[in-house]
């Protein structure tokens, strides 16, 4: 759970360590802003992905499903700075397929936590994979780092490409190359 009031007082100190006076005007109401935006940014931390991936609909027979250019924000852990791009999640449906809007929410729950892209993009292949039992699926993050470009290494417009794969997808290179073409199109 989110403690404002620990945020609100980190907030005040760290305007304070900066060699900012946090009592003037403009920077007044900070710390709750902060605060606030917090909360919006990181309530992937009390989300859990069974929710959206609780409703399924049956199907009969049913090739890959792809959903693409999912748009997600995220946090990295090492730098409490952003790191942003798209989600691409396919799977091969056993019977079941999702409402098209789970995928993405299910990104959002992982998007909105301190994150590590490879560790975000495994977490959303194996949610898909315990809720909805697919024959198999597999996730593609492209991000670009802000704590690449804005600071550090310095290299704007570097994008950092990152995939899992569970069942029929691993060691099948085929499945695979099918995903690319359907992203391609
Ligand atoms: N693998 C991985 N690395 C990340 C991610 N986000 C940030 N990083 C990297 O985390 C590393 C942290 O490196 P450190 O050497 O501990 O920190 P630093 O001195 O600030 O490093 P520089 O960024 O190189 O200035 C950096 O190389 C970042 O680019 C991520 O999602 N995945
Ligand atoms: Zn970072």
């Amino acid at each position: 759970m989110i403690d404002q009031e620990k945020i609100r007082k980190a907030v005040a100190l760290l305007l304070e360590g900066i060699g900012e006076d946090p009592g003037r005007e403009g920077l007044a109401e900070t710390p709750d802003r902060v605060a606030r935006m917090y909360g919006e940014i990181f309530s992937g931390m009390d989300a859990d992905a069974a929710e959206p991936l609780a409703k399924v609909f049956a199907v009969g027979d049913s090739e890959m499903v792809l959903e693409k250019d999912i748009v997600f924000y995220s946090m990295c852990e090492h730098h409490m700075m952003p790191f942003y791009g798209k989600a691409h999640i396919a799977y091969i449906p056993d019977g079941k397929v999702l409402g098209l809007s789970k995928l993405a929410r299910t990104v959002e729950i992982y998007a909105r936590r301190l994150q590590l892209q490879e560790r975000m993009t495994g977490q959303i292949a194996d949610a898909v994979m315990e809720h909805l039992s697919p024959r198999g699926v597999m996730v593609v993050l492209e991000a670009e780092h802000m704590c690449m470009t804005m600071r550090g290494v310095k290299k704007p417009g570097s994008r950092t490409v990152s995939m899992a794969v569970r069942g029929a997808f691993e060691g099948d290179s085929g499945l695979q190359e099918r995903f690319f073409r359907m992203l391609q199109m």
